[in-house]
């Protein structure tokens, strides 16, 4: 290798910053951006490194990205520096580990009058798995509730970082960004990396663009790359030939080469996100690296839920915007599935809840398409107990074979995480055990705060655990998990008839000790969802032949226009109206009209805390 290549692989730095969520990642990037000078203040008022405007309205960053900069240093020397930005929420954990596989180094940001909170400790752990090097920064200390120093020693006492020289920082007001910069350059090693070895490049994103097909993040980490070249994805053993490499400055500009170190785009031809999968290895075609990177996983989907258009006729439509949303989402899954009350619709599976909201909004909104949903289900595994002995996947609960056929059923379990203020030790306790946890570990942080180990069924965690624990903590809980595997519960499905007929759409699998409450107050909560029809409809909750809980829905009296006889007629035709939008997200099941809520019944209702 040539001095210079050496020389400007010594002055490459590759960073990310990990955060809880709003303890100012987004606010310091752009920060870091505008003192690089990569972007004018004008540029500012939009925060680049969150695109899409879902993500703005809900405050997070789902799309990671990467940026480069050119900083010159106190030392007199010009650096490159790479900053990866890494998506906020539990969902994509798989991204953030891959995104931060990329770098040498991570800022790891902690809000001075929070202190650490459960995603802190998540994103750290993620971090010295990948073995980089931690620089701590204390945000937001122009906050009056900044207590650095406390935060400071918290840092020490709870993950051993060194906190001497952390540094002390306003995201917001612009202070310590240079300090920032500095500790970049001074602590994060530089990439270490043989340019002359064959090709190995890290796939930490990618995204369809309708103009180029998909264009891939990467990270040379040995080798390097250049337009013309043919190169295959080692996992899913696809080629493609280089047409255009580059870097985001944030603006895309096209380089000649992209060499060890360098973080940047590749466009290929290539048409779908799932030929380019995150965390496989890019290797030349001709001459193969001997092995891929380590860490390539292929995720699977944790949640699913049912996909139906309440026009049936938009059911092409609906099936063109899945199509167009997977291109540009790997994790995305679906299929075709019929239900006898909703009709022809769709599986989806997500990687958790958070994915599932956005690609139903999505659907809604950038494709217009009315959807009737059902309630999210977590995988289980149903074992035969015929001499097969068989594995049955059910991410549908109305596949559930018959009780008598099973050996047992398995569900998902993860490893919460929950922090919170000593105060409100006991209604967490109580909302854990509640959703059948099983209490592991706590450990006092401070004097005033508290970390909570449980494991708890993922189905558990799908309904409204968070809701549940933010409210009874005023807010104040931090919480993350993560998967620990599959365990074998006493699990049943049950049926809910509406008219004496089965919606199979509103099955669901419960915890058999759980049953006789949670059908009580299904029903209770559909007799109060469902409008009134002109006949009486009894609603029943039933495991097998047996009815668990009832009740009634009786029978409309009268025309809701008739009030208005008499009255005007414009008031007439509002409520006409109005009548029609509410009919919109209307099903018509059996001799039954079910609206939207329904189906997400079972997502809101107040279970009382009590065992
Ligand atoms: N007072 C004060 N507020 C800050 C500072 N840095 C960020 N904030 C505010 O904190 C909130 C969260 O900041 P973001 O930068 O969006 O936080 P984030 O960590 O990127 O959040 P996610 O993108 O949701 O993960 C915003 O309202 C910011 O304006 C700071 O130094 N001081």
């Amino acid at each position: 290798m040539s001095s210079s290549n050496i020389d400007k692989q010594s002055r490459i730095r590759n960073f990310s910053i990990i955060a809880h969520i709003d303890h100012g990642k987004s606010t310091l990037a752009d920060r870091i951006l505008e003192f690089t000078g990569a972007l004018s203040s004008r540029e500012m008022q939009d925060q680049v490194l969150d695109k899409m405007d879902l993500e703005r309205e809900r405050g997070i960053t789902i799309k990671l990205q990467a940026v480069r900069l050119n900083y010159k240093a106190k030392d007199g020397n010009e650096y490159t520096l790479h900053l990866i930005d890494t998506p906020g929420h539990v969902d994509f954990t798989y991204e953030v580990s891959r995104s931060l596989a990329a770098c040498e180094g991570a800022l790891l940001i902690i809000d001075a009058a929070q202190g650490i909170e459960a995603q802190t400790l998540a994103n750290v752990y993620l971090a010295l798995e990948n073995e980089l090097e931690i620089v701590p920064v204390i945000n937001k200390i122009d906050l009056p509730s900044a207590e650095p120093e406390r935060v400071k020693q918290e840092v020490e006492d709870v993950i051993g970082l060194d906190t001497s020289d952390a540094v002390l920082a306003s995201a917001k007001e612009g202070i310590g960004i240079e300090e920032i910069l500095e500790q970049v350059i001074q602590k994060i090693p530089a990439p270490t990396g043989d340019a002359d070895a064959p090709l190995q490049a890290l796939i930490f994103d990618s995204h369809f663009d309708p103009y180029r097909g998909v264009i891939v993040y990467t990270r040379v980490v040995n080798g390097k790359m250049k337009p013309g070249m043919k190169i295959r994805m080692m996992a899913t053993e696809k080629e493609f030939e280089i047409i255009e490499l580059g870097t985001f400055t944030p603006k895309p500009i096209k380089v000649d080469e992209l060499n060890v170190g360098d973080v940047g785009f590749v466009i290929a031809s290539i048409r779908n996100v799932k030929d380019t999968r995150v965390g496989d290895t890019i290797t030349e075609a001709k001459r193969p690296a001997a092995a891929a990177l380590p860490g390539y996983r292929k995720v699977n989907p944790m949640v699913f839920c049912g996909m139906y258009p309440v026009e049936s006729s938009e059911y092409d439509a609906l099936r063109e915007a899945l199509e167009k949303l997977e291109l540009n989402d790997a994790s995305l899954q679906y299929e075709p599935e019929t239900s006898t009350a909703l009709g022809f619709g769709f599986r989806c599976g997500f990687l958790g809840l958070l994915h599932m909201e956005i690609i139903q909004e999505r659907i809604e909104r950038e494709f217009d398409i009315n959807l009737i949903t059902t309630a999210p289900s977590v995988v289980y595994h149903a074992y035969m107990n015929d001499s097969t002995q068989s594995m049955i996947r059910i991410d549908n609960p109305t596949k559930l074979p018959l009780q008598e056929k099973l050996d047992r059923v398995e569900e998902p379990y993860v490893k919460a995480t929950i922090m919170v203020p000593n105060d409100y030790v006991g209604s967490v306790m109580e909302i854990c055990q509640n959703k059948r946890g099983e209490y592991k570990d706590m450990k006092y942080f401070d004097v005033r705060r508290v970390s909570l180990i449980y494991e708890i069924p993922l189905s558990e965690i799908v309904y409204d655990f968070f809701d549940q624990l933010k409210s009874s903590t005023k807010g104040y809980a931090s919480f993350d998990y993560e998967l620990i595997g599959y365990r074998a519960s006493k699990l049943v499905k049950m049926d809910i008839l509406l008219n004496g007929e089965s919606v199979d759409a509103l099955s669901l699998i419960v915890h058999r000790d759980k049953a006789y409450n949670r059908g009580r107050l299904l029903v209770e909560k559909l007799r109060s969802l469902i409008p009134r029809q002109m006949f009486e409809v009894p609603i029943q909750a039933a495991i097998g032949q047996k009815i668990i809980a009832r009740e009634t829905i009786s029978a409309m009296r009268k025309n809701v226009l008739a009030k208005c006889y008499g009255g005007d007629i414009s008031r007439k035709r509002k409520l006409i109206e109005k009548q029609k939008e509410g009919k919109k997200r209307m099903k018509q099941v059996g001799s039954v009209e079910v609206p939207q809520e329904a189906f997400m019944a079972v997502l809101q209702m107040d279970e009382p805390n009590k065992k």
